[in-house]
């Protein structure tokens, strides 16, 4: 047995090979791999599908049997090749899809039990292929890499260790099969709301002015000062203008929970008029000239 990795699209394998993907256990191929199949093998599907319903007829996982199983299905290869035959391998790593799909531990731990069911199961393939004297090879792609958001390395580090496990090594070659990178769908484009999110964000954030700017940046470089211009955040939306911070005073002065109070001593404001008629004692200056607006006052020491 060797394992290689090579670029292409496993849907291209030859006759009599054995095609291996990774599946769910509720009888839906509805996208990646799986769909592929399901669109060029529709015999394996339908097998598949029927084998589900029949475990759990209602889809409601009470009865998640086929989960850590092998389907491997015979079909015919093509119309065009009348008798042709390849095999179709559903690994059944998850009992679930989509947002109910397995944790990664337990698509791994159900892994380990399929790749068993798949190792059982090759015997008898090899055995009846051995009469026109092919040992069929082992088309897979990088499963439970994709949509079951399982890291490969993990993936396949299992694959070696039940399919190369010592005295028992499968004599079938393995072929890991992964798209170009150009084949690989974009990752879905944001929608806006997201995207305002991110950008308020990014703008709440105190950008750092003395960062470099990287050196291979061009005229379109934008720096954290152009986009909190467009902000919407509160503390950015008037970025540039002189309002934000006379409404700042402004909002101290309103925001103050108690006036200050202005110490006043009694008679202190008073004019030197208001304070003689109410009988005040007169200023220093007003003594030492002897005079308060006509009225004569006696300083201390004078005859
Ligand atoms: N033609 C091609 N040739 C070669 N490599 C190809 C390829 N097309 C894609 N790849 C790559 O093959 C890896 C596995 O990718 P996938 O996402 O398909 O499989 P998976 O094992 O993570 O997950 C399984 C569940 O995905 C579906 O989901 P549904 O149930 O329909 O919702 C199924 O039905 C299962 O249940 C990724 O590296 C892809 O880039």
């Amino acid at each position: 047995m060797s394992i290689i990795e090579e670029e292409g699209d496993v849907t291209d394998a030859p006759v009599n090979s054995i095609i291996l993907h990774a599946c769910n256990a509720k009888g839906v191929w509805g996208s990646g791999v799986a769909k592929q199949l399901r669109k060029k093998f529709p015999e394996a599907f339908e097998d598949y599908a029927k084998k589900c319903k029949e475990l759990d007829p209602n889809f409601d996982a009470r009865r998640p049997s086929l989960v850590g199983t092998c389907i491997i299905k015979e079909v015919e290869y093509s119309k065009l090749q009348p008798g042709s035959r390849i095999h179709i391998g559903s690994l059944m790593t998850s009992l679930d899809y989509g947002k109910r799909v397995d944790s990664p531990k337990t698509i791994l731990k159900n892994t380990r039990k399929a790749l068993k069911s798949l190792k059982d199961q090759i015997p008898k393939i090899n055995a009846d292929n051995a009469k026109n004297g092919i040992t069929p090879e082992i088309w897979a792609v990088r499963f439970n890499g994709g949509l079951f958001k399982v890291p490969w390395e993990e993936t396949r580090a299992i694959l070696e260790q039940v399919l190369g496990e010592g005295g028992e090594r499968l004599e079938n070659n393995i072929r890991i099969i992964y798209p170009p990178e150009n084949a690989v769908k974009k990752p879905r484009k944001q929608s806006r709301k997201e995207n305002q999110r991110l950008d308020t964000n990014y703008n709440l954030a105190t950008p750092d002015f003395n960062d470099p700017i990287p050196a291979d940046s061009d005229s379109t470089f934008t720096t954290p000062v152009d986009s909190r211009s467009t902000s919407t955040s509160p503390e950015t939306r008037y970025a540039g203008s002189l309002r934000p911070l006379k409404r700042k005073m402004a909002s101290n002065k309103t925001l103050r929970s108690t006036p200050r109070k202005r110490m006043v001593r009694p008679g202190r404001n008073k004019k030197p008029k208001d304070r003689e008629r109410q009988g005040g004692s007169p200023s220093k200056i007003q003594v030492e000239q002897g005079i308060i607006q006509g009225k004569r006052v006696v300083s201390q020491g004078s005859p």
